[in-house]
C-alpha cells in the first residue's frame, strides 16, 4: 500500500487528484488537519511519511514544501510553476521521448506539466524532434480555456450569482470568452519554450471562456519556420507516428474539409479523460496545430496521477479510466 499526501487537498486540484485516489485500493491517503493546513511543521511531517506528495499549492508554498522534503525515498509530484524548468526536476509529460518517461520513473521530484504549456509542447516538440520545425521558428498560439484554470478564485468570480448571464443593453464582463496574459509574459512560456527546445518565446494569447474546463491550444505552423516546405498532412503524419502507441494522447485523421460536430473544434471533448485529442488544419502553406484536453485532466490532476502510476512502477492508466 503506498502511502500519498496531498498538500494543498482543498483547492481544486488537490480535491481532483484525491477523487480520483479515494477509488482506488493500493493507496492510502494521509489527510491532514484543516486547522493545520498551512502549518509547515505538520506538512513535514506527513510529506517525509509519504512515498509520493502532491504539491497543489502556490507556487511560493511548493517551493517551501519541496524544502521540506527530507526522505530520500519520498517523491514529490508538483503541480504548481515551481519547478518546471528547474534541470534537476523531471518535466512530467512522458510521451514526448523516453528520456522524459525514464526521468519520471527514475526521479524523486516530477513537475507536472501547466494546462496551456501541455497543449502546446505536445503538437510542437515532434516536429521539432523530427528536424521539421526550426528550433528558431516564429509561432503563434491562443488557447481557449474554460475557467476552473483560475483556481478557487476565478470559479468563484464565474460561479457568482447572474456573473454569466449577459443583458441586452449591458456590457457582459464573463459571458463574452476574454483574452488574458496580454503582457504576453504568461507564466508558462518558460517551459513552453525550455522543453521545445525553441530559441524565442511564441506569442501566446490564453482566453477565458464562461465554461468550467475544457481546453483547445491551437498553433499556427508558417513555412518560413520549416526546415523545407511541408503539408499539413505531413505534419499530421509526424505526429501521428510520434504518438503512435500512446495510450493517452491520439492523432486524429488529416481532412482537408474538417467535419468535425457542427464544423468546430470543441475544446470540452476530452472532459472527464486524461487525453490528448491531436488535429492538425490547413490548406496548401497554411498549417495549425490544435490540442484538446481537460485542463483539470491531463492539463492537471489526470498527468498528476499518470506521473505519480510511472514513477511507482504500476500500470500508467489506474486509476485514471474511472473519471
Ligand atoms: N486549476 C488548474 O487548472 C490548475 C492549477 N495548477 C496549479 O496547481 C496549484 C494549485 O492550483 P489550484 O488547485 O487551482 O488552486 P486553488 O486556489 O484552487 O487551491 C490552492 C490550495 O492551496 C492552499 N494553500 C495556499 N497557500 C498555502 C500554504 N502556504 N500552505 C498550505 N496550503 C496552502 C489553499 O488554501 P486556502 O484556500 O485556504 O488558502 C487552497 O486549498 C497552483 O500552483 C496552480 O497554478 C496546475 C494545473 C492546473
Ligand atoms: C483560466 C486561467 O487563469 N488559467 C490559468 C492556468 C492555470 C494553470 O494550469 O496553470 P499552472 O498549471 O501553471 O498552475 C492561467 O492561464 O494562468
Amino acid at each position: 500500500m503506498f502511502k500519498i499526501f496531498v498538500d494543498g487537498e482543498a483547492g481544486t486540484t488537490g480535491l481532483q487528484i484525491n477523487e480520483r485516489l479515494a477509488k482506488r485500493d493500493d493507496v492510502e491517503i494521509l489527510h491532514i488537519d484543516p486547522e493545520l493546513r498551512k502549518d509547515a511543521a505538520e506538512r513535514a511531517k506527513l510529506i517525509n511519511a509519504s512515498d509520493v506528495t502532491f504539491l497543489c499549492l502556490p507556487d511560493a508554498a511548493s517551493k517551501e514544501s519541496a524544502l521540506l522534503c527530507t526522505n530520500p525515498k519520498t517523491k514529490i509530484i508538483d503541480a504548481s510553476t515551481a519547478h518546471r524548468t528547474n534541470p534537476n526536476w523531471a518535466y512530467g509529460l512522458p510521451e514526448l521521448s523516453p528520456e522524459f518517461r525514464q526521468k519520471i520513473q527514475t526521479g524523486t521530484r516530477i513537475a507536472n506539466p501547466g494546462c496551456h504549456a501541455s497543449g502546446f509542447i505536445l503538437g510542437v516538440y515532434p516536429l521539432i524532434a523530427a528536424g521539421l520545425l526550426k528550433k528558431s521558428a516564429d509561432l503563434a498560439t491562443y488557447s481557449l480555456t474554460g475557467y476552473s484554470g483560475g483556481g478557487k478564485k476565478m470559479i468563484a468570480t464565474y460561479e457568482a450569482e447572474g456573473a454569466q448571464i449577459s443583458h441586452p443593453g449591458e456590457s457582459p464582463r464573463l459571458f463574452a470568452p476574454r483574452p488574458y496574459a496580454l503582457g504576453h509574459h504568461h507564466k508558462h512560456l518558460p517551459e513552453m519554450q525550455l522543453i521545445c527546445g525553441l530559441t524565442k518565446s511564441p506569442i501566446f494569447n490564453p482566453v477565458v471562456g464562461p465554461f468550467y474546463k475544457g481546453m483547445a491550444v491551437s498553433t499556427a505552423i508558417f513555412q518560413s519556420s520549416l526546415s523545407k516546405s511541408a503539408t499539413a498532412a505531413d505534419i499530421q503524419n509526424i505526429l501521428a507516428e510520434h504518438y503512435a502507441g500512446s495510450r493517452f494522447v491520439k492523432v486524429l485523421p488529416y481532412e482537408e474539409e474538417p467535419t468535425l460536430d457542427a464544423g468546430s473544434l470543441n475544446p470540452t471533448e476530452c472532459n472527464g479523460t486524461n487525453e490528448a485529442h491531436v488535429y492538425v488544419f490547413g490548406k496548401g502553406e497554411s498549417i495549425q496545430v490544435s490540442v484538446i484536453i481537460d485542463n483539470l485532466g491531463k492539463g492537471a490532476s489526470g498527468a498528476a496521477i499518470q506521473n505519480m502510476n510511472i514513477a511507482l512502477g504500476i500500470d500508467e492508466g489506474s486509476g485514471l479510466s474511472c473519471f
